[in-house]
């Protein structure tokens, strides 16, 4: 079976790598070794509230231009160990003397400055190319005008580096639309996490899901990386017995402690001192892990005993003493938030902007609304004798209001998009390349950009067709302001809400209630006191109250009584309030005020814990 897959691997796919490869030669490596020096890490469990350990006393080095393994059977701790590694867990607390990039105690900015992380999950746009994928990446990792130049030319040497050209201009595809194979998307994967030439690479598990022969090739490239002086640290689970022999380090861990840490060439005698006997007929790395796992050896006892286990603390002592090379100097950062932004739109609107599934989710609904009232409201606002009447005074306010009300229901149509874009976009915080306000404001720019048109054609339609007075610029502002505030709102439900589901419970239940406010259902002086100050605070209200006072101009005849016995019209007798022109400035400042709840929240509401 090995050497079937050995045979398939180097005749078919092998990554061609040469004197031309586009990493950073060995000689001017910033050679980092990873120290882990005796740390622990506690969490509460949620649940039972009961304090957890889920990693104790851990100790070892991951040296540079080496390719380390991190193995133990499921629930060892080996996801757990790189987040702290990697300073990504969010909560519970690290004990310790620490993690060391180098010298230099591992923070979220050490990390940043030295290293890369490749996740176990493909977060890739599945609307992009891989060299689109790549270039978005390039030039959002890019800190200044010259890195990202240089970045960009770099990009076709990965392409080339990770085997990548025959997909290259193949879409990265999702589970619903075809694109590039699990192998072609894990080497995507690996390929954005080398864009910035990492002098410390993790990786959690590379190669899960894929077959034997493409997860030889990856650990393959992750060796030819070792050999230009990356460190490289893997979470791997199950790889061939040929693929787990490139790698030259093994640390073993069993609920959290070390079972074993040392070169790859001391596994096998370290294990028979065991009595654990490896046969070839064996898959070795299964092998090990089985033995670990097994209650027959205290294996985390046997190893601190061990001379094995003195070796490795004798490597962490000398690591730490070792004067080792700080991270890099930083270059300096003059792609700011704007460029961002730019480089936002520049990829993702553009793509989002051809998919007629993403443009029809935002139009369909407001031009097929448009249609059924024009066709209902059929000339109601025409001036006539017929103004005089309640009825008719009362259905254009009707009209109005439900025009006013649509967008606020519609937004549920604007957050698919951000729950599920969600991996993405932590991922892409994680690694710095953007600050959240890039991201909010991209998102507004995509969706108010894509808003005018339709909300145009939608307001032409019902302006013409029902006949409303007044100046269509106003008619179509407060339209366009209110859709504002629903995208706006969207945004909040969609970084409070866990998922998708809840996300979708959440907008109704506030629009429900913002309807019950929003100006016909009940009229203020018939409001409990306690309640009275709440459509203060609702867009609805204020965008209802300004299309009544662009329609009727205060000028509507006196058809209704109200409570002291006075003639009012539909406006007075539903306390319509304020100018045309305050009315508009309220709707638009409310809109600001979602914007800030929806930075707010994002900043602060992780949904992703560690
Ligand atoms: N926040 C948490 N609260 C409680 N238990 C947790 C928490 N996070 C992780 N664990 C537990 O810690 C242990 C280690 O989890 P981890 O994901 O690191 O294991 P792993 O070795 O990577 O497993 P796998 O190979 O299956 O991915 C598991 O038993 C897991 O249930």
């Amino acid at each position: 079976m090995d050497s079937t897959t050995r045979t398939k691997s180097v005749e078919v796919s092998l990554p061609r790598r040469g004197s031309q490869s586009s990493f950073t030669s060995k000689s001017n490596r910033h050679a980092l070794d990873v120290v882990v020096d005796n740390v622990s890490y506690e969490v509460t469990n949620v649940k039972t509230k009961d304090r957890l350990k889920l990693l104790t006393d851990v100790s070892c080095v991951f040296e540079h231009g080496r390719v380390h393994a991190l193995m133990g059977a499921s629930g060892a701790g080996k996801t757990t160990l790189l987040d702290v590694i990697t300073s990504r867990v969010t909560s519970g607390e690290v004990s310790g003397n620490g993690v060391y990039y180098g010298g230099t105690p591992a923070t979220k900015e050490s990390f940043r400055a030295c290293a890369a992380y490749v996740e176990q999950r493909d977060t890739l746009l599945a609307s992009l190319t891989v060299k689109e994928m790549l270039n978005y990446w390039a030039e959002l990792r890019a800190r200044n005008e010259d890195e990202r130049v240089e970045i960009l030319a770099r990009v076709p040497g990965i392409i080339d580096d990770l085997n990548l050209g025959e997909c290259a201009d193949v879409v990265v595809g999702d589970s619903l639309s075809r694109g590039i194979s699990g192998g072609q998307a894990k080497r995507t994967n690996l390929a954005l996490a080398l864009i910035t030439d990492p002098d410390v690479l993790f990786l959690d598990e590379p190669t899960s899901g894929l077959d034997s022969a493409t997860s030889l090739d990856i650990v393959q490239i992750l060796k030819q990386l070792a050999d230009s002086g990356v460190t490289v640290i893997a979470t791997i689970h199950s790889p061939t017995s040929e693929a787990f022999r490139l790698f030259d380090s093994l640390v073993m861990l069993k609920k959290g402690r070390v079972a074993f840490a040392g070169p790859m060439n001391t596994v096998t005698t370290y294990f028979h001192g065991l009595g654990y006997e490896y046969t070839e007929s064996f898959n070795m790395a299964d092998f090990y892990v089985g033995a670990v796992a097994s209650d027959d050896v205290d294996c985390v006892g046997a190893f601190a005993k061990s001379s094995a286990g003195d070796a490795n603390k004798g490597a962490v002592r000398a690591a730490r003493a070792k004067e080792q090379l700080p991270p890099p100097p930083q270059p300096k950062v003059t792609r700011g938030a704007l460029s961002k932004i730019v480089t936002l739109i520049k990829y993702r609107t553009r793509y989002n902007y051809k998919n007629p599934d993403f443009v029809a989710a935002r139009s369909a609904g407001n031009i097929l609304f448009g249609f059924v009232m024009m066709s209902l409201f059929w000339k109601i606002g025409a001036p006539s004798g017929d103004a005089q009447e309640q009825s008719t005074q009362l259905n254009v306010a009707s009209l109005l209001s439900m025009i006013n009300i649509l967008p606020s229901f519609q937004a549920s149509g604007y957050m698919p998009s951000v729950v599920m874009e969600r991996a993405m976009f932590y991922r892409e915080i994680d690694d710095g390349v953007y600050p959240l306000l890039s991201y909010i404001a991209y998102k507004i720019i995509e969706e108010g950009l894509l808003a005018i048109p339709v909300s145009l054609v939608a307001q032409m339609m019902l302006f013409l067709g029902c006949a409303i007075k007044g100046n269509f610029f106003y008619f179509w502002i407060i339209n366009y302001g209110v859709m504002s505030c629903g995208i706006a709102l969207a945004y909040v439900c969609s970084a409070v809400a866990p998922d998708m589901d809840s996300a979708n419970t959440l907008l109704p239940v506030y629009n429900v209630v913002q309807l019950l406010f929003s100006g016909l259902i009940i009229r203020p002086e018939s409001m409990p006191k306690g309640w009275a100050w709440y459509r203060h605070t609702l867009f609805v209200r204020y965008g209802w109250q300004a299309q009544m006072r662009n329609h009727f101009h205060n000028g509507e005849p006196k058809v209704f009584v109200d409570d002291s016995g006075t003639a009012v019209g539909v406006s007075d007798f539903y306390g319509v309030k304020h100018s045309l022109s305050t009315n508009i400035l309220a709707v638009f400042g409310i809109w600001l005020f979602w914007i800030v709840l929806a930075y707010v929240a994002m900043k602060n509401i992780r949904h992703q814990k560690r």
